[in-house]
């Protein structure tokens, strides 16, 4: 019995898994590739669209704004998120006079702060500012009469970019200030700056000891330009809701001057400094100087608008993964389905067929065939009696048959094959194939084997063939030949129930087409498609003979064409029967045999 294999299933498999596998990365590269994107989107978002107005300063977008708000620069890029980049505070608002740089004032006094020096190298110049443009007097100097503000006296080099050392402590502390520049309309000739410390200070909500002028500026007689900077009281920095606060106030010209002091004020400037924040990753997808130089901006990192963001990418991110991971799950159980469902499911006979023959294969590390019996070694011996003399059915060029009966009853001849070596055993396996997937009714079936490598044993077992062979009855001492030879004993070989009613002539042409068949040599013996022409002459002869006695016209056998002899021809052309024709009386021609029979072959 032979197992059909399935026609390679995992082949099938396999380009069904490797599609859908190339279908889950081309749907994860396009992810990837919108993810990306979205994340650039995001990412770029404050830089592309600067009007927005960041959710970051929620106490200064819902405020009021006026038309001449200063915008809030956001000095620090450097180490600044592209996440927090420059964001509009006042979107559609553009400052009546513009912002007023500090780079743009001329460099007069040495005492003008270290991160006021360096921002200037990262700032554009801005709008000038034709209105206040010094006039006659020098910066940095202040012309008789006037009182001069007293600048802070404390510079130092140990604070970092944007950062100043804050006054009135000890060693190095510093801390990120607002700068602020106003433009005081109506300066008395002799201002009290106590009392303007104090009243800016109180109506800001801060201390005096928070705000130092740092530099001062005379643009014309009454008027006066005055940087200060504005620290922290706790922390190092201010928070965006208190630089919010304190930009609105003074925006909204809620801060009111003595009048017989500074007068009316214009804020020219309002920069907030914070600590850079240190970025997880070199993202510089907005420049400092890619915001427009117009705007202010104010931007704490992380905001609550980039934290929003982050979030979304995060979540986005997330999605992604959970469908990729989704994706793959299914194209696994998938897989895993279509294989098994391309299993063969083997009969519990044959899977214990198939268990031995695999724990054959593996004891004897040849792959064994799968498509016959593998029988067992004992089995075989207990069939032939140990292989015993008397089991003995004969001996061929491969080694000797024994006659069996396996334990099934099944009448077997097995033949036990002398050994072939390594090579011996991996042909008689390949043999076994190939045997075993040949079935024809003239072909003696194979019905198992038996292989061991360890023990050098192979045995076939092929179906009993019980009355002998071919040869036997032939040319044995009992079989036909011997009797053709003997043309006394023709007699033996005509079947007794025909009483010896059978026409004599006939039956001696059919025996000298036998005797020709049975020739010692073989290059004696007739082709088949001669032997088959020899036996229709013989037929069309009884025949046309019988034909010939109904019409009583005995002479026309003779003139008859259809059997014209050539006088040359013999039943057989070759071989010691080629001069023995049972038909020359006969004068029947080869020739006159159609040619249809002329294609049967031996
Ligand atoms: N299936 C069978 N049933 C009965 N007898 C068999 C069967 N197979 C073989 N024999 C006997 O065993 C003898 C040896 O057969 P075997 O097939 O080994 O050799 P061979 O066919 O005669 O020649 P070779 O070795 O060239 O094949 C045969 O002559 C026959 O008598």
């Amino acid at each position: 019995m032979s197992i059909s294999a399935p026609s390679n299933p995992s082949g099938a498999l396999g380009n069904f898994c490797s599609f859908l596998v190339r279908v889950v990365v081309v749907l994860s590269c396009a992810i990837s590739i919108a993810n990306a994107d979205s994340a650039r989107k995001l990412l770029q978002a404050p830089a592309e669209s600067p009007a927005r107005v960041p959710e970051g300063a929620p106490p200064v977008s819902d405020l009021p704004l006026p038309s001449n708000l200063p915008l809030i620069h956001k000095p620090h890029q450097r180490h600044s998120s592209p996440l927090s980049a420059p964001t509009v505070l006042a979107p559609g608002q553009p400052p009546f006079y513009g912002p007023l740089i500090t780079s743009s004032h001329p460099p007069t006094s040495p005492r003008l702060s270290k991160p006021l020096m360096k921002r200037s190298a990262s700032v554009p110049p801005a709008v000038e500012l034709p209105n206040i443009a010094p006039t006659q007097i020098s910066p940095g100097t202040i012309p008789a009469g006037l009182a001069e503000p007293p600048l802070s006296p404390e510079v130092s080099n140990c604070c970092k970019r944007d950062s100043i050392l804050k006054r009135g402590t000890h060693g190095c502390h510093c801390v990120y200030p607002i700068k602020l520049d106003l433009l005081l309309l109506n300066v008395s000739q002799n201002p009290n700056w106590n009392v303007f410390l104090a009243e800016l200070a109180s109506q800001l909500d801060l201390l005096s000891s928070q705000i130092e002028i740092i530099n001062f500026y005379v643009p014309s007689l009454s008027r006066l330009n005055i940087s200060m900077d504005i620290t922290p009281h706790t922390g190092i920095s201010f928070s965006a809701s208190d630089a919010s606060k304190i930009n609105s106030t003074l925006v909204m010209h809620r801060v009111h001057f003595d009048p017989n002091v500074v007068g009316d004020y214009k804020v020219l400037n309002l920069t907030w400094f914070e600590p850079p924040v240190p970025a997880p990753a070199p993202i510089v997808a907005s420049e400092p100087v890619a915001a427009p130089a117009h705007q202010s901006s104010i931007s704490t990192s992380p905001s609550p608008s980039n934290k929003g963001k982050h979030s979304n990418l995060i979540l986005i991110f997330g999605i992604s993964a959970g469908i990729l991971v989704f994706a793959i799950i299914s194209v696994l159980i998938i897989c895993s389905c279509t294989f098994h469902e391309g299993k063969p499911k083997a009969s519990p006979k044959e899977s214990v067929k198939l268990r031995t023959i695999d724990a054959v294969a593996r004891a004897g590390s040849l792959p064994h065939p799968s498509s016959t019996r593998f029988l067992q070694y004992e089995e075989l011996k207990e069939a032939t009696n140990n292989f015993s003399p008397a089991s003995i059915l004969g001996e061929g060029g491969f080694g000797r048959v024994f006659k069996g009966v396996l334990s099934d009853g099944t009448a077997v001849a097995i033949k036990r094959l002398t050994s072939g070596g390594p090579q011996g055993d991996k042909e008689f396996l390949v043999e076994v194939e190939m045997l075993s997937r040949l079935h024809h009714r003239n072909l003696v079936k194979l019905v198992g084997y038996y292989s061991s490598r360890e023990s050098s044993q192979n045995l076939l077992c092929y179906e009993l063939v019980p009355n002998g062979s071919l040869e036997a009855w032939l040319h044995g001492p009992l079989g036909a030949r011997p009797i053709l030879r003997d043309k006394d004993r023709l007699e033996e070989l005509a079947d007794p129930r025909l009483g010896g009613k059978y026409p004599k002539e006939d039956f001696i042409r059919v025996c000298t087409i036998a005797a020709a068949c049975v020739a010692p040599e073989a290059s004696q013996r007739p082709t088949m498609g001669e032997v088959v022409q020899s036996l229709k002459m013989v037929q069309r002869v009884t025949e046309y003979q019988d034909s010939m006695l109904t019409n009583n016209r005995p002479n026309q056998r003779q003139s008859s064409t259809t059997f014209e002899s050539d006088e040359t021809s013999s039943m057989f052309s070759s071989g010691p029967y080629s001069g023995l024709s049972v038909f020359d009386n006969d004068n029947i021609s080869r020739t006159a045999v159609s040619s249809e029979d002329l294609h049967e072959g031996r």
